[in-house]
């Protein structure tokens, strides 16, 4: 794509992408103008926007969001669930991610209180099994496997690794298909939106438990030539 994008253009990208990325989750302090311009390439505006952007005003910096750019470079949350932990699946879910080319950012070990369970499933408050989906998450018995990842479009594509929340119709190849066979034992949870994901990770982590890091192979996994 950078192919047909006037040549100041692709450097202004160049030159704001590794500062947008470091600045996903503080950045009170980082620069407006580099930010702005990622999410100006995320919503596909390209060429002299990229480049007018840098008047943009200061409180578009306050605007930034905790799950990146939407259909862009995002962020969701993933947790592996106690009977994931319980079966050795942490490795497992953890190399699904990490190999299609997503970024680790936050990961801790939790038994979430009740109440941060009930907060985090609250839509479905009122099903038959949410007292009994929250007594699994909140046993103890091992804990939840809390995790941000981070990349391009990497919370519907999250969806898809995950497979279908009832593991006997997810397909052989996504996580679900491959190690359960329960819809109350189905491993793992995913952000199903981007507002999910805005939600999730403000609720599990605190914004200096998530980490900024650049990939050293960057454009191996990343490059749209
Ligand atoms: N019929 C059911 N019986 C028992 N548990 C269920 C049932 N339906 C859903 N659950 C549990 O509630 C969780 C949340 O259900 P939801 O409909 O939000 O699916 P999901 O988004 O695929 O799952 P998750 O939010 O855990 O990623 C499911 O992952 C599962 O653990």
């Amino acid at each position: 794509m950078f192919a047909r994008f006037p040549t100041a253009a692709r450097q202004a990208i160049r030159t704001a992408l590794p500062a947008a990325r470091r600045g996903f989750a503080t950045a009170a302090t980082q620069s407006t103008s580099r930010w702005t311009a990622v999410a100006a390439v995320g919503a596909g505006v390209v060429g002299a926007s990229v480049l007018a952007i840098k008047s943009q005003p200061a409180h578009a910096e306050a605007q930034k969001s905790i799950a990146g750019v939407p259909g862009g470079i995002e962020r969701t949350f993933i947790a592996v669930k106690p009977d994931g932990t319980q079966r050795f699946l942490i490795g497992e879910i953890i190399k699904r991610f990490e190999t299609k080319g997503y970024k680790l950012v936050a990961i801790k070990a939790i038994v979430p209180s009740r109440t941060l369970a009930e907060k985090h499933y609250e839509d479905l408050k009122g099903r038959p099994f949410f007292n009994g989906l929250v007594k699994y998450m909140t046993s103890g018995a091992a804990p939840v496997i809390a995790m941000v990842w981070e990349g391009k479009d990497v919370i519907r594509q999250g969806r898809r690794l995950i497979g279908a929340t009832n593991p006997l119709e997810a397909q052989p190849g996504t996580i679900r298909g491959d190690f359960c066979i329960s819809v109350g034992r189905n491993i793992i949870h995913g952000s199903d939106s981007f507002e999910s994901a805005e939600k999730e990770i403000g609720l599990w982590f605190g914004k200096s438990e998530v980490i900024e890091w650049e990939f050293g192979n960057a454009e191996w996994v990343t490059a749209d030539n």
